[in-house]
């Protein structure tokens, strides 16, 4: 008794003495002690979270379900995730951060169309956001009064009234594209690249681009296609960096994680600049949207790297995507060649070979309307709906919470593979499209598919994108029989319709096949075309002195 009140005694002097005159032990202690109540009051806050958000995987403490991520193509995982929970949502967690995301085409529209005036945001975005373009691009920027100024300027560029007088020269630079495949059908891919880059060049910069090798093709896709990856979840870096937000505060010097991001004074955006105001100062050049926003510039007090985002956007938003729809439609092509006889007979019927299809026809190629759809379902250019949305107040669906600021996004690849909507969905069959088909199913909005995105953020350039697509769809398939590439011992080379890159904008892996031109009417048709269409587009020819390589050597 005696030896246990003193040792009592003398355990309380220590930890008298500790609290008036504290070691560096104690201090230790001390911070430890705190370090495990702050996690698990953290880890707390995350279980609450986990009971009461969309159903997902339990989230370990810091990592959440980071370590389940697969190497490529998470947008199939979460597919599954949503299948094996049977809900509409699942909750991922990616570190700390729980993210939302929407397998199901009636939740989406319900969420992001209907009330789109809670998810007009973007979520706080480490990689993508704070140390790519920030709040200078209208792309990643949180809904806001000057989101609304971007997006009206962006409108003054690509804005549905606007795109229907980009018709002629988009038609005239898709007549080029016939004529070149004719001409070296193997760079089929090049082609598009120019034919998308050039389009969005002479509504920037009212300077069209006449040659695939023209660098600003090359080098601008190769900084996309990067970017394209800056935002798809992973476990490795750079992406790893939005589960441990804490490494993006690191200084680069010491920071080998960073290495490659641009940040909010990127080069990429000084390059943009420099063209806009080579366009600006160019009397020659006819007028172009980079213009437009010279003239708005001092009415909203645009700084320069804004300039930069909204006329660089054209090229960062619209070519890539573009010229990947157009790989997607020719793989297409080679997969399910039995889809092909029907546009053909339609095309043959309204159009005949002594012309092209234009942009009036559409209205009498209800087919061929209906292949166009099916391009942007069965293989979605920006398969997990570009950016994430984010609600700007605390929202309930079906019960679950969606707390205000949350990363939701759209899972394009789930919602537009659903069998409920799209019978088999991995083949591509355009008919599913048109009514009297037995494989036509009701959709949440008209146009039966969600590719552009939704609500307030949905994809500026939606109007010039369908239009593009369209017309130079609708021609390749009048002038071309397009198949399977044959191999030295005459056997078609078979094409896999599940190759595609990684990227957030997801574009098949390289193929061969051939073009042949249906006959030889429509051959002279093609060539003829081509050759007015070159001179037409001749009033846009003209140089930049700009290289973005350069750019960035100077830098
Ligand atoms: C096939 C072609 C294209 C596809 C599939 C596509 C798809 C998308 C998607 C899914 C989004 C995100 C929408 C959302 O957050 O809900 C988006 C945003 C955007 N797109 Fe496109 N796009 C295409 C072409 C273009 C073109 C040609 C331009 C302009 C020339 C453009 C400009 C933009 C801009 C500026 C945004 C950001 C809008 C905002 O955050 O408010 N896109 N696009």
């Amino acid at each position: 008794m005696i030896t246990d009140s003193f040792s009592s005694t003398a355990a309380w002097m220590q930890v008298q003495a500790a609290l008036t005159k504290p070691g560096v032990t104690d201090i230790v202690l001390a911070l430890v002690v705190l370090g495990v109540v702050a996690l698990a009051a953290d880890y707390a806050h995350m279980l609450y979270l986990h009971y009461r958000m969309p159903p997902g995987p339990l989230p370990w403490p810091i990592v959440g379900n980071t370590w389940l991520l697969p190497d490529n193509k998470p947008w199939i995982y979460f597919e599954e995730v949503a299948k094996q929970y049977k809900t509409p949502l699942i909750t991922f967690w990616i570190g700390r951060n729980p993210t939302v995301w929407i397998c199901d085409a009636w939740a989406a529209s319900e969420l992001l169309d209907k009330r789109a005036g809670i998810y007009p945001s973007r979520p706080r975005m480490v990689v993508f956001g704070e140390l790519g373009p920030g709040q200078t691009n209208l792309v990643s920027m949180y809904y806001g009064d000057r989101w609304r100024v971007h997006r009206k300027l962006t409108h003054i560029g690509v804005g549905l009234q606007q795109v229907r007088n980009y018709r002629p020269f988009q038609n005239d630079e898709s007549m080029l594209v016939a004529h070149n495949i004719i001409k070296t059908p193997e760079l089929y891919e090049k082609h598009f690249e120019r034919y998308a880059a050039s389009v969005v060049s002479i509504i920037g910069f009212g300077r069209r681009i006449s040659d695939t090798k023209d660098p600003i093709i090359s080098e601008v896709l190769a900084v996309m296609q990067r970017a394209a990856e800056l935002n798809v979840p992973g476990k490795t870096f750079p992406m790893l960096m939005e589960t441990f937000p804490i490494l993006a505060k690191f200084p680069n010097a010491i920071a080998p994680w960073k290495h490659g991001l641009g940040g909010k004074n990127s080069r990429g955006g000084s390059f943009y600049y420099s063209l806009a105001e080579e366009a600006r100062d160019n009397p020659e050049q006819p007028q172009s949207y980079v213009k437009k926003i010279f003239e708005e510039a001092p009415k909203y007090d645009l700084r320069p790297e804004e300039i930069a985002a909204l006329t660089g956007n054209l090229f960062g938003a619209g070519s890539d995507t573009s010229s990947s729809t157009l790989v997607t439609f020719v793989l297409a092509c080679c997969a399910f060649p039995e889809v092909l006889p029907r546009a053909w007979e339609e095309l043959d019927r309204v159009v005949g070979p002594d012309r092209s299809p234009s942009m009036d026809d559409e209205h009498n190629l209800p087919y061929i309307k209906a292949f166009v759809k099916e391009v942007f379902r069965w293989r979605s250019v920006a398969i997990i709906g570009g950016q994430p949305h984010a609600p700007i107040q605390d929202d309930e669906y079906k019960g679950w919470l969606i707390p205000k600021g949350t990363w939701v996004q759209g899972n394009v690849w789930a919602i537009h593979h659903s069998e409920k909507e799209f019978p088999d969905p991995d083949r591509f069959y355009p008919a599913r499209y048109l009514k009297e088909d037995p494989q036509n199913r009701p959709f949440p909005n008209e146009r039966g598919y969600m590719t552009f995105g939704w609500g307030r953020r949905v994809c500026s350039g939606q109007g010039l994108a369908e239009q593009g697509t369209f017309i130079t769809i609708a021609r390749l398939l009048w002038a071309f029989n397009i198949r399977k590439a044959r191999g030295p011992d005459g056997k078609e080379i078979p094409v896999d319709i599940f190759a595609y890159t990684n990227g957030l904008n997801m574009r098949p892996e390289p193929f061969k096949c051939q073009f042949i031109p249906r006959s030889l009417e429509i051959r002279a048709t093609v060539e003829r075309e081509g050759e007015e269409a070159e001179q037409r587009l001749s009033v846009y020819d003209g140089e930049t002195k700009y290289r973005l390589s350069q750019w960035f050597t100077k830098a």
